[in-house]
């Protein structure tokens, strides 16, 4: 029998450093091809040090990281740059670059020092940003977009990057509904030719309709994670964030409502 292929990221035993905190739960999951999962929990629990941690920005506590079966650490940066495109929550669109400099940023991976982008890096920067609908922008200076402009941008930046597996960190954030769904559907379609995803939310009814698994973070460091449909009970959510839900179903599809008080 064929051995299954690893998956394309895998925690194992990983405990994620949030500054000043008690160890939290390991966390053991792969993210295969083909896979969407989406990371809820409150602010502050540790999302984005989680992802911060995944991208190799930052140290984990304990445990390991493994892409496609080789630790992380082992992998030239470049490599790993690769295989992993992260979209930040807290870019610095500091320096004056334009759109499409900054979308062409996502092809550096694969060129050499000094090399210039070649005519199919400038065709992918191009492809990616039409795909968010940002064509016609290409030559305006990143500090004139909105907010939902440059989030759309860096996501464009992502696609060029073409890497196995996405790690988006809130990657509906300052969007409109229409390209919020727009941005979820590109996810879907990259995740249909064989990559993965990890996106932290806080649209529980989105992660109910675009990921496949979950992982659960609770303030107490606990953590549960598995497929969708096991994840998203109306109790695990309620104490998840601390608030009363009211449940329903749209299109056989769940859906969660906070309750006031
Ligand atoms: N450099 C740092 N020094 C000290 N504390 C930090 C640092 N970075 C993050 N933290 C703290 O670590 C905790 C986890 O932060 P993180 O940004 O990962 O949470 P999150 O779940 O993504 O939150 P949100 O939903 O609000 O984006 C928070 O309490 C945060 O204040």
């Amino acid at each position: 029998m064929m051995e299954p292929l690893p998956p394309l990221l895998e925690l194992v035993d990983l405990v994620v450093d949030i500054p000043g905190r008690a160890d939290g739960a390991p966390l053991n999951l792969g993210v295969r091809a083909g896979e969407c999962w989406g990371v809820l929990g409150p602010n502050g629990v540790g999302k984005s040090t989680l992802l911060h941690t995944l991208a190799g920005l930052r140290p984990a506590r304990r445990g390991s990281l493994r892409l496609k079966g080789r630790f992380i650490h082992q992998l030239p940066r470049r490599q790993i740059a690769r295989h992993l495109g992260m979209v930040f929550q807290d870019r610095q669109d500091g320096f004056p670059a334009s759109v499409l400099e900054t979308a062409l940023i996502g092809r550096h991976p694969y060129l050499r020092a000094w090399e210039l982008e070649s005519a199919e890096d400038y065709a992918a920067a191009q492809d990616a940003l039409a795909r968010v609908d940002l064509t016609g922008m290409e030559e305006r200076p990143i500090a004139t977009l909105s907010g939902g402009e440059r989030q759309r941008l860096a996501i464009a930046t992502a696609l060029t990057q073409d890497p196995q597996v996405f790690l988006l960190d809130e990657p509906t954030n300052h969007l409109d509904l229409h390209h919020q769904v727009e941005v979820l559907d590109i996810v879907r379609g990259m995740i249909t030719q064989g990559r993965g995803a990890i996106l932290t939310m806080h649209d529980v009814n989105l992660a109910a309709r675009y990921c496949d698994h979950l992982l659960l973070m609770y303030p107490t460091g606990e953590a549960c994670w598995g497929t969708t449909r096991d994840m998203l009970m109306p109790k695990a959510l309620e104490k998840l964030y601390g608030q009363p839900l009211a449940t329903g179903e749209v299109d056989g599809m769940p859906v969660f409502l906070p309750l006031g008080r």
